[in-house]
This record gives structure tokens, sequence and C-alpha cells, in this order.
């Protein structure tokens, strides 16, 4: 697990100092999967480079798996880091090694035996069985960034830090390593702490997350709990509800959801209809999102909103006083 504790990092500007991360507090349970959102430069490469210390906190407590990484002497430390793999947005393989080689390589580093058939399990597990020989400029961006896995996953890592990670790949691609991420977070229980600009990553694979802005958490939590928040920033960007204009008759509703929402079942129940005017829902792994309805003819109002309680649907924000 990843412990964070008033982690601040300042570098001097042109204008005065950056404070690129400002007294960050983050809490990522072990074996769960969390993002941390936010604009270009507010931040977040330079804390998740805190987590390994790639960059040293100016102040504050980083644990990893109960370590407290910052009073490490340089030996120590690098022995620590074994255990925090890393994947960038350029993967950052050597042009000049095979794709064996860069997987070895970080076993060399780490002066652990890079023994062969260790290297073609941790190709068979990214799924590149059959191209260890190749070197990375025959590979495709998302062959190249499974190389960076098996590479990050060569130290038996507990924990992996994934910098804009799939960035740099289309959409299929993105979502098929985001598929392995999660594959491999299930299967050997990695703790991922990611950073992205892509909401769809987190949407896709993150249990919790963070928006950062100016160096701060500005909102952090559960992304199933946070869409049930009406003020949510951050859920509302995940989950964004865009319709073209407002029905002038009706009841408007906006709901969380974590479960699908029986459209049909609460028409028939209440005898109104009831249209799905926008909807921003993620199935993989378990249903959550938002969506906004229009109820039209309902006659108990209260009733109503008794049978979204009970199918799981939390009320973010109503509208209208006509329900005829
Ligand atoms: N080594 C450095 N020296 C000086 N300023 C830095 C350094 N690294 C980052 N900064 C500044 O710190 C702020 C945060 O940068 P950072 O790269 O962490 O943000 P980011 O959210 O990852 O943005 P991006 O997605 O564009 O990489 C920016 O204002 C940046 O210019």
């Amino acid at each position: 697990m990843i412990e964070l504790s008033g982690v601040s990092k300042t570098f001097p500007g042109r204008r005065g100092p950056v404070h690129a991360v400002d007294s960050v507090d983050l809490s990522v349970p072990k074996g769960t999967i969390h993002g941390v959102v936010g604009q270009s430069g507010a931040g977040k490469s330079t804390l998740i480079r805190c987590v390994n210390m790639l960059e040293r906190p100016d102040a504050g407590s980083v644990q990893v798996s109960g370590q407290e990484l910052t009073t490490l002497s340089p030996a120590a430390l690098r022995t620590a880091r074994r255990h925090i793999g890393m994947i960038f947005q350029h993967f950052n393989l050597l042009s000049s090694r095979t794709v064996a080689g860069n997987i070895a390589l970080s076993m060399e580093l780490a002066g652990i035996p890079a023994r062969p058939d260790r290297i073609e399990e941790l190709a068979e597990i990214v799924g590149l069985h059959g191209r260890l020989h190749e070197h990375p400029s025959r590979l495709s961006g998302g062959q190249k960034q499974r190389v960076g896995i098996a590479r990050a996953l060569a130290t038996n890592p507990a924990v992996l830090l994934a910098d804009e990670a799939t960035s740099a790949l289309d959409p299929a691609t993105t979502d098929q390593v985001l598929a392995l991420l999660r594959r491999l977070n299930a299967q050997l229980g990695l703790t991922i702490l990611l950073i992205t600009h892509e909401m769809g990553v987190v949407r896709n694979i993150c249990q919790s997350a963070s928006l950062m802005e100016n160096g701060r958490l500005v909102e952090s939590g559960v992304v199933a709990d946070l869409v049930g928040h009406p003020g949510s920033v951050l859920a509302e960007r995940l989950f964004p509800l865009v319709t073209e204009e407002s029905p002038d008759h009706g009841w408007m509703l906006d709901l969380a959801i974590t479960s699908p929402l029986p459209v049909g079942d609460l028409s028939l129940r209440h005898r109104c209809e009831v249209t799905l005017l926008a909807g921003s829902v993620e199935q993989r792994g378990g249903t959550r999102g938002r969506v906004r309805i229009l109820v039209r003819g309902v006659s108990d109002r209260e009733a109503f909103l008794d049978d979204l309680k009970r199918v799981g649907a939390v009320v973010n924000h109503s509208h209208g006083g006509d329900s005829a």
C-alpha cells in the first residue's frame, strides 16, 4: 500500500517558487488501483515521482508497503525501489536491446539473476510470447508498453506506478493495455497508482481517484462513492451528462447509479413515462455512473423516489415542477 502524508515539493521558477506538490495526503490500499487526474502542470508527474523518490520531497512522509522511504540511505533506497515498478508514457526502452534484453535490464540493475525462463514467463504474462528476440523498433506502441510492463514486473514489485502510460496509444490499444493492468491487479494483487489526463482511464480501471489542481489534491475518494456526491467535480468530469437543452415539460432527475437502472420497470410500476436523456456509465468492474432521466405523468413522486432508492439510485439533482 502507498501512504503519503504532507508531501510537498517546490521548484525554483523564473517568477518565484513553484509549489508543484503542496501538502498532499494520499492513501492507496493494497491491491487497489488509484488514479490521479488533473490538467497539465497540476503536479501529477512530480507527485508520482515522489512515491519512488525519483523526486525527493521537501517535506512529508512517503510510505510504500509500510516502509518509510524519505529517510533511507541511498543503498537502502535502491533495494526498496525493487518493490516499486514504473511505466512511462514513452516507454523508455533501450532501442539497442531486444525485448528480452530490455526485460533483463531491470533485473541486472537490481542485482537479480536474469534467468531466461523468468524472462519468458514475464513475456508470457504481458502477452509478448514469441517476440523476445525482436528490437523495440519492430513493435507497435501497445507492444512497447507491454515490454515496459514486463520490465517493471521483473523485480516482483508490490506497487506499480504508471505515468501517463496510455497517453501515447490509440483508444483500442489503450483498452488492451488497461485490461492487462486490471488483470495484473487481480492476479498478482498489484497496487497501482496511475496519473493521467484521460478521464476514460480512471473510469475504466480505477476503484478510487483524486483530482489535482495547483499541486493539491482537491478531491479524493472511491469512484462509486464520488458519483453519489451532488457537488463532486471529479464525478462530473468522470461521468459528464450532456444534453442539448432542458425539456420544458416534466420532472428531470440526475441520478448516481451503481447498478443498471430498470427504466422499463419504473415506468410500468408508476404508470408513467421515463425517458433517458443522457447517461455516462461504466460497466467494467461493476456498474457506476450518472444518468439524467425525464419523468412524465407520475402521480406519486414520493413513491417514485422511494423506488429509486430501492434500486440503489441516488438523486443528485432534480428539476421541474410539472410532472404531467
Ligand atoms: N524539475 C523541475 N524544475 C522546475 N519546475 C518544475 C520541474 N518539474 C516540474 N516543474 C514545474 O512544476 C509544476 C508541475 O509540473 P508536473 O510536470 O508535475 O505537472 P503535470 O500535472 O504532470 O503536468 P504534465 O501533464 O504537463 O506533465 C509545473 O509548473 C512545472 O513547470
